[in-house]
């Protein structure tokens, strides 16, 4: 049978090494800080069901490998993705300076509407902080990502990376400038939305019985 959510997307995590990629998913799936973080061989998955404006989405979330070794594998991983957290560690500024890499890489691999969220992880270390949000955030605007700064440690605004990012992708949807029909859009329906869609077509297809001959 299936489950009941209305869309189901395809997620990425991506991002230099040690920025944090794992607890953020981690905090997002479990609502507490991995402590005992080390760094992920290859990729690793998780799947949620939120609710963003009144729809239920199921994202299934694939975080990926950071270090270079790593990085035929995760690029594997990159096709049909409806949208990324770009992850950089605010403490480090070699994070930041990785971003635009990572931007070419998704936007080559993915799909070309791939919606990205940047982020600046390790908001609590505010004393190390390397990368100013100004920076930041300029560098989201010229490259046209969304951007907010978290912590995998506190949680704060974790939550709201994910659904952001969801947000704009079913407001996309909503618009028609994204089809979830089209192959590699990393978007299903779920069998919610497919029930809507068959009863809607059921309407469609009724001839009109109030007409007479
Ligand atoms: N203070 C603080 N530490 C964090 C935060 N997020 C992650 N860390 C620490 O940063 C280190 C790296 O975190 P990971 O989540 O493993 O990093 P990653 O990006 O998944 O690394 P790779 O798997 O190698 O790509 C760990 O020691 C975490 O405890 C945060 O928001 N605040």
């Amino acid at each position: 049978m299936s489950e009941t959510y209305d869309y189901l997307f395809k997620f990425l995590i991506i991002g230099s090494a040690g920025s944090g990629k794992s607890c953020l998913l981690h905090h997002f799936i479990e609502s507490k800080f991995k402590d005992d973080s080390s760094h992920t061989i290859g990729v690793e998955f998780g799947s949620r069901i939120v609710n963003v404006g009144g729809k239920s989405v199921k994202l299934q979330i694939w975080d990926t490998a950071g270090q270079e070794r790593f990085r035929s594998v995760t690029r594997s991983y990159y096709r049909g993705a409806a949208g990324a957290l770009l992850v950089y560690d605010a403490t480090s500024r070699d994070s930041f300076n990785a971003l635009t890499n990572w931007l070419n890489d998704a936007r080559t691999l993915a799909s070309p509407n791939i919606v990205i969220l940047l982020v600046g992880n390790k908001k609590d270390l505010e004393e190390a902080r390397d990368v100013t949000f100004l920076e930041a955030s300029t560098f989201a605007q010229e490259n046209e990502l969304i951007f907010l700064e978290t912590s995998a440690k506190t949680g704060e605004n974790v939550e709201e990376a994910f659904l952001k990012c969801s947000k704009t992708i079913l407001a996309k949807i909503e618009t028609g400038e994204l089809d979830p029909e089209r192959i590699g859009s990393g978007i299903q329906y779920g069998g919610a939305a497919l029930r809507n869609l068959q009863t809607r077509q059921r309407s469609i297809n009724k001839p009109d019985c109030t007409c007479r001959v």
